[in-house]
């Protein structure tokens, strides 16, 4: 057995054994203790003849003597006063508290025997009998000193009032706490004995009307009185201590919610936060108001998306990492309710541009009320139908009456499903949904569904089987420590003069972000440029803040966890939400800082630029990124190009029949990819014009739907005149289209390409960019330096979406993201996602993807297919269009004149089948050797005379 697996074991026996010890010692000093007889043979009483009585033998009535002799009467409290020692220190023995917990106990225990002694000598409490009197050698020797000095009562009230120090000490109690808590119990039992009350009345009430009502609304809105009047201080501890999983089944009736504005006044304004304790309970009621009346308002988008996280109910997020996680607060406040409608606290929304209603307000009947498919449909954009439903055949039976749906009677309502079960099963799991609206409007793969009808392709996707499976998760901190390590955060703000409180904790695979509410008046960059002090005095590697916190008020401080998860990337490919996506440029990103997959599609991103210091784990994400779409799609959905000017990365994956040209390691060549790609985008630009169509979706569905009616369109773009050059001269049947793959430029160090080619890169970049989305040509571009003249004002302006691995430097940071936050990420695939239009990035923990697990999917789809490349993509037109020397600058041209000489025939389009080529490349071809006497001039009938001796 290693030593690694050995010491954990070895450790654990120890600590095991250490316990049975203390405990034992625990047990013979309690009944050596309680079981002291003053007649007893001891260390200050050699005892009267009389055999030993105590319990322990001699050895206990030694210690039974000695302490009841040193410490007087108290010597009896000795043994709870161990006991209780032991159990704060078994519970946290490494206090994240500034004073160590032993320390604590030491100084507790010094001062409450020491004056607990004084105040039993000074008032004769317990038996007069001991040896040296009620307070034995210590109380006596201290008392008399006191009471020389302060005399009687001044030595009792000193005495009394550090007693009380040393409990607290020793308790580790506040007394605002215990006043809250107090306080928080009377008024529950209050409103328990109120609610008991009202029951019974409804009750009487429903005994005379003789009308069985199973759930009395009244009693859920009372429920949730008293949680949302919970004090602060227990709400932060329960919402870290559980994660109930809470489905409201029932809706508030909206009189609760009049009472609650007719009772409070909104004028606490944002003092609420410097409340603490029972203040903060106090003033509870007056905050809840506050954001219910927020959530109605009529805002814009983004004070509605505010207004979500607002409302704190807590739903947690799911029950994965057992039930002791805490909240995810607002984050999580999504519910569905019975019919499947997503409510957010009592809003209902219900559609894209977030009408809202609520519950009294939605119709009741089912037929109009939404399916929970419709309200996903309508928030993700995807089409109400279900995607897999089969193609519809028509059938000879009659239609069969549909059998009317019996209504659910309130008493047969279903137990509600655990919500991770409930999100898992209907819709992505967004872990808002601001934020499923922030990525969904860039791109959630259910945005725009026109292209829904997948064609069934000769292709089969590779099996996920290939992929490495997850390893179990370590977890982050533990309950306890999530508890100190909040009251050390705010212990070390303290120290920098920033006084805030921690409100909500959110543990992740990774971090754990802290949620903080600074005191009024703290501006948060002061908070910001202590991101680096707070990190060296937490003893963690970075700690990043977060600004802004999309709808709150409070700021986020994300802390590293001690034991960090590797995200998989099979746990990030094999989640609903990737595979309910229709989209084939689908990525699976990785994980947001609590967990959840992150699945974003490319299509409308349009473009991303991805940047990060050498070994922040962009190679791997931009693997992450191809392998997502090679297990989403065929090679007639996507094609790619991708430029490698290492050489390392991405030549891995020559071979796949998705590539339209061999992986590009000259820069040359990529320049000329770029150029062709502005090419093809003009072409299929000319294409959906001709066919009255906004984007390539439409474009596919158009000519899909026509090939299916067996009418195919003819091309719009082709001219007569390429027939006189067909192979036997006679012309050939206008050709019908096909549908159009997406192209994705991957390019892997573009700095190269910038440098190499120049400005012009820059250009084609630019246009692409600009004008490629609907065209369906979409570009990765990824470097390692991040800094302004690789990524330009001109790139930046046209690439919204991005992404930034770890970097050095905060300006680094800016150059991609045009704001901090990059330079404090943990490497290793810890990035920043900044949707384009999204004023705050997205933290997501890349997934992990091995060598191993690429090749396994390359080999798989090299096992499926030949890559079908075009020569001209990697071909400069410019080049081609110049006559002088054309055959010295295109590298087919002998190649073409084989052809021709072995056909005897000088045909542009047999030389553009059997090269790949375009038709211009190949009339260029045609005309260069014509130039150069191997063949002859055009004739009459459309044929050139093949002048080369057979
Ligand atoms: N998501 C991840 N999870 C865990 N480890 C990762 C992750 N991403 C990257 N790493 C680790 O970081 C190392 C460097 O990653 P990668 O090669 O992608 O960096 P890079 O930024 O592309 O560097 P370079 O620019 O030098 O190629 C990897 O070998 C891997 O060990």
């Amino acid at each position: 057995m290693s030593e690694s697996v050995r010491s954990p074991v070895w450790g654990m026996f120890a600590k095991q054994a250490a316990f049975i010890a203390a405990l034992l010692f625990l047990l013979f000093f309690a009944l050596a203790t309680y079981s002291y007889h003053p007649d007893d043979a001891g260390w200050f009483y050699s005892g009267s003849g009389t055999p030993i009585q105590n319990s322990m033998g001699p050895i206990g009535a030694v210690i039974a003597d000695v302490t009841s002799g040193f410490f007087g009467t108290l010597f009896y409290t000795l043994p709870p006063l161990f006991f209780w020692v032991a159990v704060i220190l078994w519970r946290n023995p490494h206090s994240l508290l500034p004073i160590n917990n032993t320390l604590l106990c030491t100084i507790g225990s010094i001062l409450y025997l020491s004056f607990g002694s004084v105040l039993c000598f000074l008032h004769t409490v317990g038996e007069p009998t001991l040896p040296y009197g009620t307070g034995g050698v210590l109380g006596h020797g201290l008392g008399v000193i006191l009471y020389g000095v302060i005399g009687y009562d001044g030595a009792t009230l000193v005495s009394l009032a550090l007693v009380l120090l040393s409990v607290t000490l020793l308790a580790q109690l506040h007394w605002l706490n215990l006043m809250d808590t107090i306080g928080e119990k009377t008024y529950q039992g209050f409103a328990y004995l109120r609610h008991q009350w009202q029951q019974r009345q409804e009750g009487k009430a429903q005994r005379d009307s003789d009308t069985f009502q199973p759930v009395s609304a009244e009693t859920t809105s009372d429920a949730r009185f008293i949680e949302d009047e919970e004090p602060a201080i227990v709400r932060k501890k329960r919402q870290i201590h559980t994660r109930s999983l809470v489905i409201e089944a029932d809706e508030k009736p909206a009189e609760v919610e009049d009472t609650a504005n007719a009772d409070y006044s909104d004028d606490t304004a944002s003092s609420d936060s410097t409340k603490t304790g029972l203040m903060a309970w106090l003033s509870k009621p007056f905050t809840a108001f506050k954001t219910k009346q927020n959530a109605e308002l009529p805002h814009d988008h983004a004070e509605k998306e505010a207004d979500f996280l607002m409302e704190d109910k807590p739903i947690s997020r799911s029950s994965q990492r057992g039930d002791a996680e805490p909240d995810f607060g607002g984050l999580d406040n999504l519910s569905l309710d019975d019919d499947g409608d997503i409510l957010v606290g009592d809003t209902l929304y219900i559609d894209e541009p977030w009408v809202e209603s609520t519950p009294e307000k939605r119709p009741s009947t089912k037929p109009d009320s939404l399916s929970r498919q419709e309200a996903d449909a309508l928030l993700f954009g995807a089409d109400p139908e279900p995607k897999s439903e089969p193609k519809q055949e028509f059938k000879p039976e009659p239609k069969p009456v549909p059998e009317p749906k019996p209504e659910p009677t309130p008493t047969a309502k279903p137990a509600p499903e655990p919500l991770m079960d409930v999100v898992a099963a209907q819709k992505p799991a967004f872990r808002t949904l601001s934020e499923a609206k922030q990525l969904d409007s860039l791109g959630g793969p259910y945005a725009d569904e026109v292209e829904n009808k997948r064609k069934v392709e000769t292709y089969s996707l590779p099996d996920r089987s290939v992929l490495t499976k997850p390893k179990p998760k370590q977890g982050g901190y533990s309950e306890d420590e999530l508890l100190a390590l909040s009251e050390l955060l705010e212990q070390r703000l303290q120290d920098f003069g920033v006084k805030a409180d921690v409100v909500e904790v959110n543990p992740g695979p990774v971090i754990t972000r802290f949620e903080i509410q600074p005191a009024p008046g703290v501006k948060v960059s002061r908070i910001t440029n202590l991101a680096k002090d707070l990190a060296r005095s937490l003893s963690v590697m970075s700690v990043r803040v977060v600004e802004v916190i999309a709808g709150k008020s409070t700021i986020g401080i994300e802390i590293p966890n001690q034991v960090r998860d590797t995200v998989y990337f099979s746990e990030v490919i094999n989640c609903d939400m990737y595979d309910r996506a229709t989209s084939p440029l689908t990525l699976s990103l990785g994980h947001d800082i609590s967990g959840e997959p992150v699945v974003v599609d490319l299509a409308k991103m349009p473009h991303v630029l991805v940047a990060g210091t050498t070994g922040s784990g962009k190679s791997v994400g931009v693997n992450a990124m191809i392998l997502s779409m090679l297990l989403k799609s065929t090679p007639d959905e996507v094609r790619m190009i991708m430029v490698d000017p290492k050489m390392l990365e991405l030549s891995i994956y020559e071979g796949i029949p998705h590539l339209l040209t061999p992986v590009i390691t000259d820069m040359k060549d990529a320049a000329n990819g770029l150029r062709w790609s502005v090419d093809e985008m003009e072409r299929r630009y000319k294409l959906m014009s001709k066919l009255g169509v906004r984007n390539i979706a439409g474009y596919n569905k158009k000519v899909r739907d026509a090939i299916e009616a067996g009418q195919p369109i003819e091309d719009p773009l082709w001219q007569p005149e390429m027939a006189m050059f067909s192979q036997d001269g006679v012309a050939r049947t206008v050709p019908h289209l096909e549908p159009l793959p997406y192209i994705v430029i991957v390019v892997d160090e573009f700095a190269d390409m910038m440098m190499i080619v120049g400005k012009k890169v820059e250009e084609l970049i630019a246009r692409i960019a600009q004008k490629a989305r609907a065209a369906g040509i979409h570009l990765i571009l990824a470097t390692q330096r991040p800094s302004v003249d690789v990524i330009t004002g001109l790139i930046k302006a046209n690439i919204p979406t991005r992404m930034a691995f770890q970097v050095s430097s905060k300006i680094d940071s800016r150059t991609i993201l045009d704001q901090g936050g990059a330079d404090q990420l943990l490497g290793m695939g810890d990035m920043l996602y900044l949707p384009a239009g999204l004023p705050t990035p997205i933290r997501v923990h890349g997934a992990f993807v091995s060598d191993e697990e690429v090749h396994a999917v390359v080999e798989e789809w090299k096992l499926r297919g030949e890559p079908n490349y075009i020569n001209d993509v990697v071909v400069n037109p410019e080049d081609l269009m110049s006559n002088d020397d054309s055959e010295d600058k295109d590298a087919l041209y002998d190649e073409a004149v084989k052809i021709v000489i072995e056909t005897r025939k000088a045909s542009i389009s047999s030389i553009q089948r059997r090269l790949k080529i375009g038709y211009n490349r190949a009339a260029n071809l045609v005309e260069a050797m014509e130039a150069a006497g191997l063949v002859g001039p055009m004739g009459t009938n459309g044929q050139r005379d093949v002048l080369i001796p057979e």
